[in-house]
């Protein structure tokens, strides 16, 4: 049966783990559909893993509603999810309102925004409108030349209360999942405990609801810096399909990730 956001509800109350990867065409989406994964996110994160740039600021909406398409085509019962890219939502809800239509009229199910509380107005703006949101707090990718840097986030006592705060505000405004990026594993636990909705962490420990990785790192293809949370599924299998059934099952086992992965 595909998943739809009541699935993902249900899992979190049930305590299954979700696993998402990130994918850009059909014939991943495919592979990963069949090899059990929840989830799949058109990440913008293509703007580095496929365009080669240096960051995903350079992604266009017209970009992600291209991959959208292809992932759609193959994604069998699997959540699309897909986000949306610098400047197609931060100017005003009625800009994030028309980005999100042309995403969904592509075939995603969700969409992913990236930004603490400030995002509430736009996400219940979305909701209202038959939109499902990810809100995606913690390290924020496209806010990288404000952040300084891909650093970890919610290190030290304020920053950690804030986004505990950013957390409660963008799921009461109606978010129907959070992602959250480089951030404490005992923050991440914390946060996931405190709120109703599921959330997914990427570099932020075993305790939240779900994981995601993006696939050309847990392939061992992308030829930029690792970080700390990336795994090698391909250090241990001997097909693409191995590794990413390796990754289902270890995420629903909650063995990953691992100490080592996490800050
Ligand atoms: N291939 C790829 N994987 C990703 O996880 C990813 C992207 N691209 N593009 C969008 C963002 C950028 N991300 C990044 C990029 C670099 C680090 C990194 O270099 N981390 C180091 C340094 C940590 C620090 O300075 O505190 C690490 O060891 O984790 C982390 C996340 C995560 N996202
Ligand atoms: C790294 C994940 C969370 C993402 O937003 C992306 O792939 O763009
Ligand atoms: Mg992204």
């Amino acid at each position: 049966m595909k998943h739809t956001v009541t699935t993902l509800q249900k899992m979190k109350s049930e305590g299954s783990k979700i696993a998402m990867l990130t994918c850009y065409d059909a014939s991943f989406a495919s592979l990963m559909n069949q090899c059990g994964v929840d989830m799949l996110l058109v990440g913008d994160s293509l703007g580095m893993v496929v365009q080669g740039a240096g960051s995903t600021l350079p992604v266009t909406l017209q970009d992600m509603v291209y991959h959208t398409r292809c992932v759609a085509r193959g994604a069998g019962d699997a959540l699309v999810l897909a986000d949306l890219p610098f400047g197609s939502y931060q100017q005003d809800k009625e800009q994030a309102f028309a980005s999100s239509v042309a995403l969904m009229q592509a075939g995603a199910e969700m969409v992913k925004l990236e930004g603490g509380a400030f995002m509430a107005e736009t996400i219940a703006f979305l909701v209202a409108r038959g939109i499902p949101v990810c809100a995606h707090i913690g390290l924020t990718p496209q806010s990288v030349n404000t952040l300084g840097g891909y650093k970890v986030q919610g290190k030290g006592d304020m920053q950690a209360a804030q986004l505990l705060q950013d957390a409660r505000t963008l799921t009461e405004a109606g978010a129907h999942m959070l992602l959250m990026e480089m951030v404490p594993a005992a923050l991440a636990g914390e946060v996931s405990r405190s709120i109703a909705v599921p959330t997914i962490g990427i570099g932020a420990g075993p305790e939240t609801d779900g994981q995601v990785l993006v696939m050309h790192d847990m392939l061992d293809v992308y030829p930029g810096k690792k970080a700390r949370f990336v795994k090698n599924f391909m250090a241990d299998a001997g097909t693409i399909q191995q590794a990413v059934s390796n990754y289902v099952q270890q995420v629903k086992a909650a063995t990953f990730p691992a100490p080592e992965h996490c800050y």
